[in-house]
């Protein structure tokens, strides 16, 4: 599903040591990962890699069979559209629009993604589907999104990555203004739709308390220990 190989990557070419070092890493179909380390470590800047935003300075990323340094930017936007559901660390929803027009937004860019989402009814009601499923109560699925609290906002931002079923989901510290409890279940949640709609999930935190609930956990430090 994801391999890197002799993955470098510098913000700036002159920059003396890169901020990624990275010679191997593999993560499977279906994988729960958990991918932690102290703040700067560079977490946000290998998330950006995998997603095809930026791509390496040397070395290679595979994201399904594809090498995203091969892609155009163009071609890689489209791939990420077609595969990747983002949920970004603010969240970055759309504030005068309802959770279910921020969540139906997510497959405009895709056709495979409406697709499969308007298979058994329309796109309105799976959006409406997803956003019961994570946990915000239907009579808040047509409010203004900017006045729902920072915990619904969450549940949003996460029904618009999982709708039409993307291969690849990434989570950027989606959990980091929740209490424990309310982190748990909101995970217990995420978990149950990557399931479902048989996506990989990377999860990224520095709240390790939570790596028991992973399948997998990946040390961010360690990685770049293999040198
Ligand atoms: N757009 C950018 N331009 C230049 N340098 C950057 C940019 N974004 C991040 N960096 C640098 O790359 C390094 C890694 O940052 P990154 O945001 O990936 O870390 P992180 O592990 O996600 O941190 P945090 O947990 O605090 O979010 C830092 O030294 C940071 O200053």
């Amino acid at each position: 599903m994801i391999s890197l190989k002799n993955v470098t990557f510098k913000w700036h070419k002159d920059d003396a040591k890169p901020t990624l070092n990275i010679p191997h890493l593999s993560i499977s179909k279906g994988e729960h990962v958990f991918l932690h380390g102290p703040s700067g470590s560079g977490k946000s800047t290998l998330l950006a890699l995998l997603a095809g935003i930026n791509t390496p300075t040397s070395g290679e990323v595979y994201i399904l069979n594809n090498n995203l340094s091969q892609l155009s930017n163009t071609q890689r936007d489209i791939f990420r559209a077609e595969n990747i559901g983002y949920i970004f660390q603010n969240f970055n929803l759309l504030p005068y629009l309802t959770p279910i027009e921020n969540v139906t937004l997510g497959c405009d860019f895709s056709k495979k993604r409406k697709q499969l989402a308007s298979q058994s009814h329309s796109l309105e009601n799976e959006a409406a589907r997803l956003l019961s499923a994570l946990g915000l109560h239907s009579q808040d699925h047509n409010k203004n999104v900017a006045t729902l609290s920072i915990g619904q906002q969450q549940r949003v931002a996460a029904a618009r990555a999982f709708i039409g079923s993307p291969e690849l989901i990434i989570a950027d510290e989606p959990t980091s203004a929740l209490d424990t409890a309310n982190r748990e279940s909101f995970i217990t949640l995420l978990f149950n739709q990557a399931e479902q709609a048989n996506s990989t999930l990377i999860f990224v935190s520095h709240d390790e308390t939570l790596k028991p609930l992973f399948n997998r956990t990946i040390s961010l430090v360690s990685l770049q220990e293999q040198i």
